[in-house]
Formats: C-alpha cells, sequence, structure tokens
C-alpha cells in the first residue's frame, strides 16, 4: 500500500508549511485533513511542533518570506502540502474513478474523458447530478505532441494508464495546463512516476500563477527531471509543426487565477478550460443531442460560477471573438462582391453545419470562408462536460447575455465576497454565498485577497452595499491576506453602515472566523446572518445554509435600497395598480413543496400549482428565483408536493411564512411522515405527490419547474382543497 507522512515547517509568521515526504507508516494517509480527522488536530499539531516524528524548523529562507508576503502564505502553504495526496479532502479517502474514456474530436486530436457518474466533491456547481467529467486532450502535431491539462486526483491511475494506452508517454513533449489547483497534482506525479527512465523532460506550458502552484507543490527533484515549467504570455505560441500553432489567451478569474485558454488554427478548436464547462456526463462526449440537452447544465455552471465576477467573465469574453465555424456572416462593412461571398459562405455555412461532417473535415472546408480577428472555432473544448460542436453559437450568444445581465446587476448593488482558501473549502462555500446572492439578482463582486491588492480592496468596499469575508484557519489565524483586507475594511468608515457577514473552513481550532466576527463586532458592523463555521469540507446542507445566507444578505441590500427609492418618491411605488389587482383574480390552490438533497431539506408554502399534462401526469409550479429551496429543486431533483384541505391550512402557512434564519429547519413543529422514497409530506394533507422536475423555465422573477408525478396519495376524500385568494398579482 503507498504511504505517506508528513514533515513540516514553521513558518516565521506562525503558519505551517508542510510538504509531504514518502515514509513507510503502514497506513495510507489522504490528505493532512484525513491525518488530523483520524488522529484529532492536537495530534498533527504536537506532531509538526514536537518533531516527532515529524520534524518542525523556522523557514529562514529570504525568497520564501518575500513570495509570503507578496503572494499571501495561502499558496505557499496550500502548495507546500499538495502532492499525490488530497489536502483539501473529507477524511474518508476518495473514491478511485477508473472511468476514462478516449473520444475522438479530429484526425490526430482526441479528449481523455475522466468520467464520474456520482459528484467528485461537495461543490455548489454540481447540482444538477448527471455526473461530470473532468477533460483532458491530446494533440499530435506533425512534429510534437501536447497534452493539455491532468484530472482531478480521483482519476490519476486511471488516467495515466489511458494515456500509457493511448500514446507512448516519451512522446509527450508539451503540457499545457490551463488550470491547476491542490486536487490535481496527484495526476502529475503519477504522470511523472510512469515516464520512462532517461527521457527529456515534459515541458509544461502554463500561466504565472499555475507556475508559481507547480513550483510550490511538486517535488522539487521532479523539476528539471520530469517537468520544465515555461510561463507563458497572452497570445504567445506553441508551434506543434501541422499548422497546429497553440496560441495561448489568458483568462483569469478570482476563483481561477491560472486560468487560460488555448487555440488550435490547425482543428479550429478552442481549449476553453473552465469557460464553456458545464458539469454533467453524456454517453458520447459531444453535445449532438442539441442545445437543449445540455442549456441548462451549461447555465448552472455559469450561474455558479461566473455569475459572481461577470466583469472577469466579459474580459474573457472580450479575448475570444469566437464565431462558430458553420455561422450567419456579418455583412457590416461589406459591399458589392463582399456581399456575394457572405451570402455564398451562409449557405455553406448552413448545408455543412447540417451535414455534421467530423470536425478536421469541415475545417478544411470551411477554411478561406470565415473573416478578421474572429476566433473560429469548430469546437469549443472544456474542462467539463461535453465539447462543443452542435451549440457553439447558442451557448457564447448565451453567455454574453448572461454576463450582460450580471453586470447589470453589479450596477445596481453588490455585494463584496472577499476571502483566501488554501484548499478551496472556504472559496466552495465563498461559491454557494455568491450563489445566493446573484439568485436574489444582487450583483457580486468576488475578491481573491491572495491576488488583489489593498487598493482594489480599498475601492470595491467604497462601491459595495453590503460584504462578506471568509477565511481559512491557518496555524491558529487567518492568513496575512485576510490580515491586510480586514484593515482596509475597518479602516473605511462607510463600511460601518453596510450590512456584513462571516464565514469560513477549519480543521480543529477555527479561530480565523472568530478573528474577523470579533473585529467587526468591535467597529460596530451589523451581521446580516450568523457566522458560518464549516468543518474542513462542506457537507449538502452547509452549503445551503450559506445559500441562505447569502440570499438573506442580499434581501437585505435590497430593502435598503427599496426605501432609499421610495423615500426619494416616485409614482412607480404607489400602491398596487389596477392591472395588478385583476392578475390577482387568477389563484392556485395551496399546497407544501418538500424538497432533499444529501443532508440538506427545505420547504415551501407554494399556491402556484398547476396541471399541465394527462399523460404522463405533470405539473407546473413557480419557485421564486431567492427562495431557499430553490437550489433542491433543479432539473432531475424529486419533490413531493402535499395538498393542504381547507380550514387546514391555517397553521401550515403560519409556520412557512415566518422568517427563518439560515439552515434553520422549516418544518419544525409540523406532523410530517415520510414517503416510501424518503420525501416529507404533511400527515395531515388531504393528498401528496412525489414528483420529478424534467426541466425549469425562466420567467422574470420566478422558475417555473415543470414536474412530472411518479406517485401520490389521496388521503381525505371529503375536504376539498385549499385555494389562496389575493387581493394583488403584486404578491402571493
Ligand atoms: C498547515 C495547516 C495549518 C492549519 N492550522 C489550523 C489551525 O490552527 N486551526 C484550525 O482549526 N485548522 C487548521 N488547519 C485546517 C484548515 O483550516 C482546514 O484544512 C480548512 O478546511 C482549510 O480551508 P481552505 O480550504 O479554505 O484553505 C490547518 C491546516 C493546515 C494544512
Amino acid at each position: 500500500m503507498e504511504t505517506r507522512a508528513v514533515l513540516g515547517e514553521v513558518l516565521s509568521g506562525g503558519s505551517l508549511r508542510v510538504p509531504l515526504q514518502e515514509q513507510s507508516t503502514g497506513v495510507r494517509l489522504v490528505g493532512i485533513e484525513a491525518l488530523v480527522a483520524r488522529n484529532g488536530g492536537s495530534v498533527l499539531k504536537q506532531r509538526v511542533f514536537s518533531g516527532l516524528p515529524l520534524v518542525a524548523r523556522p523557514v529562514q529562507d529570504k525568497k520564501a518570506q518575500d513570495a509570503r508576503r507578496r503572494h499571501g502564505h495561502l499558496n505557499i502553504v496550500a502548495n507546500a502540502i499538495s502532492t499525490s495526496t488530497a489536502p483539501g479532502s473529507a477524511p474518508a479517502a476518495p473514491k478511485e474513478e477508473t472511468d476514462v474514456r478516449v473520444q475522438r474530436i479530429t484526425d490526430d486530436t482526441c479528449s481523455l474523458r475522466s468520467c464520474s457518474l456520482e459528484r467528485l466533491k461537495f461543490e455548489i456547481e454540481y447540482g444538477l447530478k448527471r455526473g461530470t467529467t473532468d477533460n483532458s486532450y491530446l494533440i499530435k502535431g506533425e512534429n510534437h505532441t501536447a497534452l493539455i491539462d491532468v484530472p482531478d486526483q480521483a482519476f490519476s491511475k486511471g488516467f495515466v494508464e489511458t494515456l500509457k494506452s493511448t500514446i507512448d508517454l516519451k512522446d509527450i513533449k508539451y503540457l499545457v495546463i490551463g488550470h491547476i489547483s491542490p486536487k490535481r497534482m496527484e495526476s502529475l506525479t503519477t504522470l511523472a512516476e510512469a515516464l520512462p527512465e532517461g527521457g527529456s523532460p515534459i515541458e509544461i506550458f502554463c500561466s504565472n500563477p499555475a507556475a508559481q502552484q507547480l513550483r510550490g507543490a511538486l517535488p522539487s527533484e521532479y523539476l528539471g527531471k520530469y517537468y520544465n515549467i515555461n510561463v507563458v504570455k497572452s497570445d504567445e505560441c506553441l508551434d506543434l509543426g501541422g499548422g497546429h500553432k497553440l496560441q495561448f489567451l489568458l483568462t483569469p478569474t478570482p476563483r481561477w487565477p491560472d486560468g487560460m485558454c488555448i487555440y488550435d488554427p490547425a482543428n479550429q478548436l478552442l481549449f476553453s478550460n473552465k469557460l464553456f464547462s458545464a458539469h454533467v456526463c453524456g454517453e458520447s462526449g459531444l453535445d449532438d443531442e442539441g442545445w437543449e440537452e445540455y442549456a441548462e447544465d451549461w447555465r448552472f455552471f455559469f450561474d455558479c460560477m461566473l455569475s459572481p465576477v461577470p466583469k472577469q467573465a466579459k474580459a474573457a469574453l472580450e479575448k475570444l471573438p469566437i464565431v462558430a465555424q458553420f455561422s450567419v456572416p456579418s455583412y457590416s462593412g461589406r459591399q458589392g462582391l463582399a456581399v456575394l461571398k457572405a451570402d455564398v459562405q451562409y449557405v455553406l455555412s448552413s448545408v455543412l453545419s447540417a451535414l455534421k461532417l467530423p470536425i478536421d473535415k469541415a475545417a478544411f472546408l470551411s477554411s478561406g470562408i470565415t473573416q478578421g480577428e474572429d476566433l473560429v472555432c469548430a469546437a469549443i473544448c472544456p474542462l467539463h462536460g461535453p465539447v462543443v460542436r452542435s451549440s457553439v453559437t447558442e451557448l457564447v450568444r448565451e453567455y454574453r447575455v448572461w454576463t450582460e445581465k450580471k453586470l447589470k446587476e453589479v450596477e445596481e448593488a453588490t455585494i463584496a465576497v472577499i476571502y483566501a482558501s488554501a484548499y478551496g473549502n472556504t472559496a466552495a462555500l465563498a461559491q454557494a454565498i455568491s450563489r445566493g446572492i446573484t439568485k436574489a439578482g444582487v450583483g457580486v463582486e468576488s475578491v481573491n485577497a491572495e491576488i488583489c491588492s489593498s487598493e482594489e480592496i480599498t475601492s470595491i468596499i467604497k462601491a459595495c452595499n453590503g460584504f462578506v469575508v471568509g477565511s481559512p484557519t491557518l496555524g491558529g489565524h487567518m492568513p496575512t491576506p485576510m490580515k491586510d483586507a480586514m484593515g482596509v475594511i475597518l479602516n473605511d468608515s462607510d463600511a460601518r453602515s453596510k450590512p456584513c457577514g462571516v464565514f469560513g473552513s477549519f480543521g480543529w481550532s477555527g479561530e480565523a472566523v472568530d478573528e474577523m466576527e470579533q473585529l467587526l463586532k468591535d467597529g460596530g458592523f451589523s451581521f446580516a446572518f450568523p457566522a458560518l463555521r464549516c468543518k474542513f469540507k462542506p457537507t449538502e446542507s452547509t452549503l445551503q445554509t450559506c445559500e441562505e445566507s447569502g440570499t438573506d444578505l442580499a434581501q437585505e441590500v435590497k430593502k435598503a435600497i427599496l426605501k432609499q427609492k421610495r423615500s426619494t418618491g416616485g409614482a412607480q411605488y404607489a400602491a398596487a395598480s389596477n392591472v395588478e389587482q385583476a392578475v390577482g383574480r387568477v389563484v392556485g390552490s395551496l399546497c407544501v413543496l418538500t424538497a432533499k438533497a444529501g443532508d440538506a431539506e427545505s420547504a415551501m408554502l407554494a399556491s402556484w400549482v398547476s396541471q399541465a399534462s394527462f399523460v404522463p401526469p405533470g405539473l407546473t409550479i413557480a419557485v421564486a428565483k431567492d427562495r431557499a429551496v430553490e437550489g433542491l429543486v433543479l432539473t432531475g431533483s424529486k419533490f413531493a408536493l402535499s395538498v393542504l384541505g381547507q380550514g387546514k391550512s391555517g397553521p401550515v402557512a403560519k409556520q412557512l411564512l415566518k422568517p427563518f434564519k439560515p439552515g434553520e429547519s422549516r418544518l419544525d413543529g409540523l406532523q410530517i411522515k415520510q414517503t416510501d422514497s424518503g420525501l416529507n409530506v404533511l400527515s395531515d394533507a388531504i393528498a401528496w405527490l412525489e414528483c420529478s422536475v424534467k426541466s425549469r423555465i425562466e420567467t422574470g422573477d420566478h422558475w417555473v419547474l415543470y414536474a412530472t408525478v411518479d406517485s401520490g396519495k389521496l388521503e381525505d376524500a371529503q375536504t376539498l382543497t385549499a385555494v389562496h385568494q389575493r387581493k394583488t398579482g403584486a404578491r402571493y
């Protein structure tokens, strides 16, 4: 069995630097957190600090200290820890995934799809539960072969085995990394160990932030032996021969500062990394089933990961002037023959597009009919989900629309989400809080304190309407970048009037959240929700609480803005109009919707419920976008609907309409029973139904769910359904 143990160093600032070393202990330790969780935090501390059997010594290295000041502790700590284990993982060893599929994209390019039908980890963006893929790509140029990206540690072994059966490993000359994280390092070490002895090192090409991570995390003896690291600048090229002049396009965001896209003009392929990704594992690996099949997955990924960073999303899209290989041409600036040429192109495009030719054949046919600076794409090859070739036009257009919409929201009101995270746990909490904020229609300014200057944080704090701060606890404290950010916040006298919140992941003592909370309390700040503390990795219920906290904060900000608008007057904020009163005459039956996902559950009172289909029995329910249960009724989820009886709905409505703290159970005090499939229904419902969400339609401020009924029971045939009468259509 593979065994690992930890050697620690104490950084002079008090935090730990813990490179991993091989040692035969007879136990496979998966990450420092597994070690901590199994032995108790004190054991790790004692081991690290006592030096037995682990060694502790202060770091004297001036270079390391300078780097720490520049980039914060976190990268260094995270990097030092990550090698072939899983530093940010939950105590249990991650399930080893072996399903790595090779998929031909063109004659000389293939994808290696590391497929998982389960979610790899608890992060908010895996909501749709259709599995996920971690995609790597292999491009065989005329002279050289390049591998693009490596998968999550769960796939390391399966990935390298599949790679070996696809290509002689000594032929991989280049490794282009569009995104790296501590959780992907194991794939690099596994690959290095599989390389034939005496070969030349693989030349890695990546962005500067990725290079820093790699240098910190890869065992130093690997550098020069297995890998050389080359930092690329935007628009630089790497020539593989045969027209494969890979063009690098840097697309950093706060969550992925190292983000980089790669364009291969030979096949008109854009390797888009996290952009245009979706957590879904389809059969074919291509999006040939059409836009509808994956639209929600793409949208959900965007909502979770890019909605909180619309400025950076826009900047990235501007660097990627993508035009689908076969698309309607632009007529602007064309005259005479040029118009004719555009028409020919249009006809040709339509025909070729309908033919669904293999990508490389189509690239050959379409070359020369496109123009200018455009990044002509036969397909977009993302890090997760299907290769996009049928829906390039739709997906790129929608990305632009979604981004513009989010930028508009930011103009109206923003909440700054300022955080640092070494292993991604606090980042996952930040992402869930951000989703809670954006689903309430308020913009997010996401700030990774490790890479943001004090000046930037100062101006973001000045401009925001509320803020949250998040930090891991490392060495008993919040790390330096968060200390600096807190200094900026406390120095801004206007910030005091803005609602705020604190959150953070910790291992055993969790001082960072207490420190931030205390500083803000002492400074007279007011909290929109109780501090969110999470031991190591969040569970679904923790993420649900974070999302609800974000929504609460956003609603507080919206209320303050509305109050201000009302006080400055305007007829638009007057009493309900006649039209609204007319709309109010449309009524629905009173029901309770209950849903679960993992250890998270929620409920809501629903009256916008209507039958929508006889065969199969189906119904629609409108769920407000900022409703807590919204994240649990995504497409593919199951929920129960309890139909309330006339004269019986009062106490239920009273319970469900009261304000709830984030994470508080909504069903407390109500009589409930469980259906055979484990869903909660109200004991005195006159009927209940178990339903599956088939699709969701975005309708203004609600999502309309279309769900089919899987099972149900009429419990009380005598009592009529409670109907909710209203005075206005402006409220329920
Ligand atoms: C070097 C090191 C030092 C740590 N020190 C502490 C500590 O003093 N107290 C604590 O509660 N957790 C400590 N932890 C655990 C982290 O807080 C925990 O792993 C947390 O989930 C990290 O969050 P992040 O993924 O956002 O970085 C430490 C972890 C490491 C690796």
